[in-house]
């Protein structure tokens, strides 16, 4: 299965580096963070989410969570997005040919693989043509020498707080345990991340950090988006200097 991937360069990302994972993927340092909103499972927040243009949509194919898409969102809304936004499937330990079924049906261009899966697993995905996004749940410490049979079939890792639920804790870690990462895979930080933290994330500087995940920060209910803080935090993150 091969969903047409969105031209990085018209989302300003990078200047066509090939990534860790062989596509083309935004390793170049992008102009500003990044931002993933994640959790859409409302048709109402997801139009106005949308509007504001956002780097990546995701959408939880997680059973267990609260913000799991079931049959809340039609498919037909989620392939007719713009195709500037990378559609995202978030997953927590689901097989290949699920992934790759879900991805096709509701035009999905990148997977987050959430749980426990395998690098051979982030292969399989990544030949299949999706862009792959590893998370990894932080603790007290990271262990990087861990994520290095990740790196040649994941085009991003995401570091997430550890927590009860495989996401969506809504809780930080502490960012700093980041600075000695060396690895060449550019990252997203998640984690219970809020508007209360955009001054300092439109500063902050850590090596290979290259965009931010918002998610239950950013809700009136589970999977329903606030457009109006989302909107103040993107005008936030926008105005962030270069990601070197
Ligand atoms: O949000 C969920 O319910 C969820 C469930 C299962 C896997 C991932 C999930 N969300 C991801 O969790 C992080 C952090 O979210 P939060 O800011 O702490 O709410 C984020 O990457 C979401 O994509």
């Amino acid at each position: 299965m091969k969903t047409p991937r969105p031209n990085l360069s018209d989302m300003a990302l990078a200047a066509g580096v090939p990534g860790a994972a062989g596509h083309t993927a935004p390793l170049a340092a992008p102009s500003r963070l990044l931002v993933k909103v994640c959790g859409m499972r409302d048709a109402v927040a997801l139009a106005e989410v949308a509007a504001l243009g956002p780097d990546f949509l995701g959408f939880i194919f997680a059973p267990k969570s609260p913000r799991f898409v079931g049959e809340a969102l039609a498919p037909e809304l989620v392939r007719a997005l713009p195709p500037s936004i990378w559609k995202v499937g978030v997953f927590v330990n689901e097989t290949t040919e699920n992934m790759l079924a879900i991805a096709k049906r509701f035009g999905l261009a990148a997977v987050q693989l959430h749980g426990q899966e395998t690098s051979a697993q982030c292969e399989e995905l990544s030949e299949a043509g999706l862009l792959v996004m590893k998370a990894f749940s932080v603790g007290q410490a990271v262990d990087f020498v861990a994520l290095l049979p990740y790196v040649p079939y994941c085009d991003f890792f995401l570091f997430d707080t550890k927590g009860a639920a495989p996401g969506g804790n809504g809780a930080i870690f502490d960012w700093n345990l980041l600075s000695g990462y060396n690895l060449p895979v550019p990252y997203f930080l998640a984690g219970g991340l809020g508007l209360e933290h955009a001054a300092e994330l439109a500063v902050l500087r850590l090596p290979g950090l290259v965009g931010v995940d918002l998610n239950s920060g950013f809700e009136t209910a589970p999977g329903v988006k606030d457009a109006g803080r989302l909107a103040q935090m993107l005008t936030q993150l926008h105005l962030s200097a270069p990601v070197l």
